[in-house]
């Protein structure tokens, strides 16, 4: 059989591998694996990213007192984690293939050493033919640092990793035009990245025990769209969803997000999941944003910077605001804060942030 990917990350939502009273739905994670195994034994490379662990541990304990929204996420994940990694290790078993559990937080990703380090992991797991099942450590991770969800995540893991393509499974057939509940809605097949106007049918509605919703999985779609790999949003509860999504004669109705034919550097791709980890801002007037947003590369010169606000070091990520406050973008700073409010203004040639190391927000 012939396959559009020899390179892909997945992602499965809570809502796919919980049942309806919450318990972790075994049979459905077995099918999950055998098609993972189907594609491993084809030479396909797999990166599981899963979610289920709090869904998982809140099924399987009596809480004695009510905690905390913080406490219960700690509790469920930590004990549902175990639950849910021991399935996947059974199943894969059978197959004769080794699976491990990568549990990670934001800040593993903090700075480009950082990032390299989790790129190390990942790649070393993947020479030595091991399929690593990925998930927020949620049990540590704190609240204001966290990833909005596994999409997220998973997109940073498609990017870091030169994935072809990423293939979200959720508990919905793809992007509807409308209220998916709505007879007359109908699921959109192809997104372009230019195009947006897809965007404003998708409601804040989630399902029973996701994190995201709709709404991040499209802007993180987008985003990796951008990057030059392939976004799938399927249905999770379609039996062959996998094999049918790579299948060159697959026919499955689901949505897919084009992917740029430029593909973005190693470096610009980190840069453009770095902006949590910002130490400082760059206030920039009409003129800077114009030519950064123009269709020529271009860097930010401190000419366009109207203001420098917090303490940064040379090489720190900092955001990049427009004078109505809006962040426009983020990327690498080339001085030191102090350097930049002393030169505020002059023609200093090299740029405060060289678009080598700049990521832009395009409407
Ligand atoms: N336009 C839309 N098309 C498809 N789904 C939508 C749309 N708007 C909102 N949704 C909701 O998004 C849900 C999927 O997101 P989420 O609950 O985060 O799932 P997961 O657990 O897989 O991450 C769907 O079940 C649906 O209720
Ligand atoms: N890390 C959490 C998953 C959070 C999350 O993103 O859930 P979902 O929106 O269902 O993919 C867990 O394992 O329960």
């Amino acid at each position: 059989m012939n396959f559009n990917y020899r390179k892909i990350t997945v992602k499965v939502g809570s809502n796919v591998l919980t049942k309806s009273d919450g318990t972790l739905n075994v049979a459905r994670i077995a099918h999950l694996v055998d098609q993972i195994a189907y594609l491993h034994k084809k030479g396909v490379e797999v990166i599981l990213v899963s979610s289920g662990a709090v869904a998982a541990g809140r099924s399987e304990l009596k809480i004695q007192r009510k905690l905390d929204t913080v406490s219960s996420r700690q509790l469920w994940s930590a004990v549902g984690q175990v639950k849910l990694i021991n399935r996947y290790a059974d199943f894969f078993r059978e197959h004769g293939i080794v699976c491990a559990q990568v549990l990670t937080t934001k800040d593993n990703f903090a700075d480009r050493d950082h990032y390299l380090n989790m790129k190390n992991c990942f790649t070393t797991l993947l020479e030595n033919k091991v399929v690593p099942i990925v998930n927020e450590n949620d049990t540590i991770s704190v609240t204001e640092l966290m990833f909005t969800d596994n999409d997220e995540l998973s997109g940073l893991i498609a990017s870091m990793q030169n994935s072809e393509a990423l293939i979200i499974l959720s508990n919905i057939e793809g992007i509807y035009d409308g209220d998916p509940s709505l007879p007359g809605s109908k699921i959109i097949e192809e997104i372009g990245t230019k195009e947006k106007d897809w965007m404003k049918n998708i409601s804040m509605q989630k399902s029973g025990f996701g994190r995201g919703g709709m709404l991040t999985k499209s802007s993180i779609a987008r985003k990796v769209a951008k990057e030059g790999i392939a976004v799938h949003i399927a249905s999770g509860l379609r039996d062959n969803v996998l094999i049918d999504i790579l299948r060159k004669d697959g026919q499955l109705k689901h949505t897919v997000f084009k992917p740029e034919i430029r593909k973005a550097s190693n470096v610009k791709k980190w840069i453009a999941y770095s902006h949590s980890f910002a130490k400082g801002e760059l206030v920039i007037n009409q003129g800077a944003k114009e030519a950064l947003f123009s269709p020529k590369a271009t860097s930010l010169l401190l000419i366009g910077v109207t203001e420098v606000k917090g303490l940064f070091q040379s090489g720190d990520i900092v955001k990049i605001m427009d004078e109505r406050g809006k962040l426009v973008g983020w990327g690498k700073a080339q001085f030191s804060s102090e350097k930049a409010l002393q030169e505020l203004g002059s023609k200093n040639q090299k740029p405060i942030v060289h678009y080598d190391y700049l990521y832009l927000i395009e409407d």
